[in-house]
């Protein structure tokens, strides 16, 4: 049986679960209090498992409100999650398939309850093995598990901590552990004891810092075959991933956790999300490469391989409408919420107290929201402009080019300019959620010129084959594109439908050379604002690429690089040969938040210079 609502289209299914309240948090609830979590089910009984979640108090419009495969409630614990979804797996797994079940979510959204449970009310992870086990007793297979951590990006064995693990990559171009213990399981207390206890761990030995460190963990369940061989060879692999937890590095941590280690952290579920949705767009390269954690799962990934992507909502985390957006982001089919969707909106997350309303929502989904914008605002644009247009009929397209003509000549674009990166850094999220890059404006679009999809896959490859020039030959063409930006803005002209009362203001209208993204906004200033969102990533793509390939000196030009930070990032590049993929990588190598927005602003300063 596939597994519940697959999608043959898409390597991985991504569900959320909602998790109760602890008895801390159910104290402060009450009757009157809002709910956090709305839950929209597409088509609720039929097929369509599809849902739609949006938060807090905020109308779900697309712009906050973001899909997944289904949702499990508060009141639907991990027994139903293991019979729908993760069982259908298990007769995969037997028939050589691989598969990965993966937690993610903010810190205390439940990952551990959900995963590993306890001896008392067991996880995911313990069911499985339950089923596998009667699975193997008639088949004749056996199983063997590993216990890992990755932290700070290096593998550990959670069973024998005296253990070197390395990561090693085999002819087929898979990654292996090798050196990790593989323990053979014949029944379930062998197992309990093994993982909630870690059974096999000599008393004498080190079992690492005594205070949690935050790390993700993993169980890898092989099912081998042959059992009289000592080779036995694999014949399917279950992961369960138990991911470090979402946490804005931008914010105190709860427990006062190292910022450098949070930001690790956030830039490994990047990657991995980075892979989810490679993975579910077909791209042709997956970037495994960019974390220990993708590759070590590298196997069980492709191919016929199956992953579910488990979001862990915490009902009373700032973090977690982020990192819902996050996941959501690799499900690219998108449905316009409509009033009636929103109207039917339901909850699955009980109602949290009322003061909850003040807090503030998610810092980084604000900002997000905000970054995201082009993208969620663009969608919905579109379709508010047919619903405008075919409902309202021509006097509100009258209207619509009378708004244009009157602002269009009070456009300050250098002011705008200005104010671009004022707005704060792009994030990651920006990067990674605004545009699925495909809705990203290029710089050739951003000044009109025309490329097929095929020719800009073409560039992309030419660019990264290419050495990049210099920073100051990049910023001449960049400001040279701006330039023709402005002078390619035609006068008029277009021809008069004199039938057409309306036409008049429209044709009349200078038109800012059209790009399939723009097409759908209405205004000027929102072209404006799509095109400057666009320039700006341009921009910050250029600047990155820069810090990619650039020599020792020519980094040193930049400000707040000197000796030793551009021989970090030489450093940087034999391990990983494209190290800075979005702005906030360049926190890792020392610069603040501060300075990097200090050298795009220099950057796109020195363009009207
Ligand atoms: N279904 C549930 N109902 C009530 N409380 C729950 C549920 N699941 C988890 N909790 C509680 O929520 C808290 C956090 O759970 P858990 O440790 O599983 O989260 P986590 O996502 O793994 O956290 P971290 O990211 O810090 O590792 C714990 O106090 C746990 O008891």
């Amino acid at each position: 049986m596939p597994p519940r609502g697959s999608n043959s289209s898409r390597k991985v299914r991504i569900i959320a679960t909602i998790r109760g309240y602890t008895d801390q948090e159910s104290g402060s609830i009450s009757e009157n209090s809002l709910p956090l979590i709305s839950v929209y089910k597409h088509g609720e009984g039929g097929s369509d498992e599809k849902v739609t979640l949006s938060f807090g108090e905020q109308p779900a419009c697309r712009k906050n409100a973001y899909d997944m495969d289904y949702c499990y409630g508060q009141n639907e614990d991990s027994s139903l999650i293991f019979v729908k979804e993760i069982k259908p797996l298990i007769s995969g797994v037997m028939n050589g398939k691989n598969a990965s079940i993966i937690a993610f979510g903010a810190r205390g959204s439940g990952k551990t309850c959900t995963i590993q449970g306890s001896e008392d009310k067991p996880g995911l992870a313990a069911l499985a093995m339950a089923e596998i086990l009667s699975a193997v007793e008639e088949n004749g297979n056996l199983i063997a598990v590993s216990v890992y951590e990755v932290y700070q990006d290096n593998v550990l064995d959670v069973l024998d901590a005296n253990k070197k693990v390395q990561l090693f990559e085999n002819a087929h171009g898979y990654t292996e552990l090798r050196g990790i213990s593989q323990v053979r399981i014949n029944s379930m207390s062998e197992f309990v004891k093994l993982y909630y206890n870690n059974g096999t761990r000599k008393a004498t030995e080190k079992v690492g810092p005594k205070i949690a460190r935050r790390s993700h963990k993993g169980l890898m369940i092989c099912v081998l075959s042959d059992s009289g061989n000592p080779n036995s060879k694999v014949v399917g692999k279950m992961n369960f991933v138990d991911l470090a937890g979402y946490e804005d590095a931008r914010r105190n941590s709860i427990d006062c956790a190292n910022p450098v280690e949070t930001a690790n952290i956030n830039k490994s579920l990047y990657a991995l999300l980075n892979v989810v949705y490679a993975l579910n767009t077909n791209e042709s390269r997956v970037p495994y490469r960019e974390s220990k954690l993708s590759r070590v799962l590298q196997d069980s990934f492709g191919g016929s391989s199956r992953v579910l992507l488990l979001t862990c909502l915490n009902p009373v985390c700032q973090d977690t409408m982020y990192t819902v957006s996050l996941a959501s982001r690799s499900l690219q089919g998108t449905n316009g919420l409509s009033d009636t969707m929103i109207r039917s909106s339901v909850s699955l997350a009980k109602p949290v107290q009322s003061s909850m309303k003040n807090q503030k929502l998610p810092i980084l989904s604000d900002a997000t929201n905000k970054k995201v914008g082009s993208t969620t605002i663009m969608r919905s644009s579109k379709s508010l402009t047919k619903q405008t247009q075919s409902s309202k009929g021509k006097e509100s397209q009258s209207r619509f080019h009378k708004k244009i003509w009157v602002h269009s000549n009070k456009f300050n674009v250098s002011s705008i300019l200005r104010k671009l990166f004022d707005d704060g850094v792009p994030s990651t999220t920006h990067k990674e959620l605004a545009v699925d890059c495909s809705s990203a404006i290029s710089l050739n679009e951003a000044v009109g010129v025309a490329s097929s999809p095929k020719k800009k896959e073409e560039n992309n490859n030419s660019q990264i084959l290419e050495k990049s020039p210099p920073l100051s030959s990049q910023l001449r063409e960049l400001s040279n594109s701006m330039k023709s930006l402005y002078s390619s803005t035609p006068s008029v002209i277009a021809t008069q439908d004199i039938s057409n009362p309306f036409s008049r203001l429209s044709v009349l209208e200078p038109q800012t050379p059209q790009t399939p993204l723009t097409s759908s906004l209405q205004n000027p200033r929102e072209i404006f604002n799509n095109r400057s969102s666009g320039m700006k990533q341009s921009l910050v793509k250029d600047c990155l690429q820069f810090l990619n390939t650039a020599s020792k000196d020519e980094l040193k030009g930049l400000k707040g690089i000197g000796e030793k930070r551009a021989t970090y990032i030489l450093e940087l590049r034999e391990e990983s040969p494209e190290p800075f993929k979005n702005l906030d990588d360049l926190q890792d190598i020392g610069l603040s938040a501060k300075q990097v927005k200090g050298i795009m602003r220099n950057v796109a300063g020195d363009l009207f210079n």
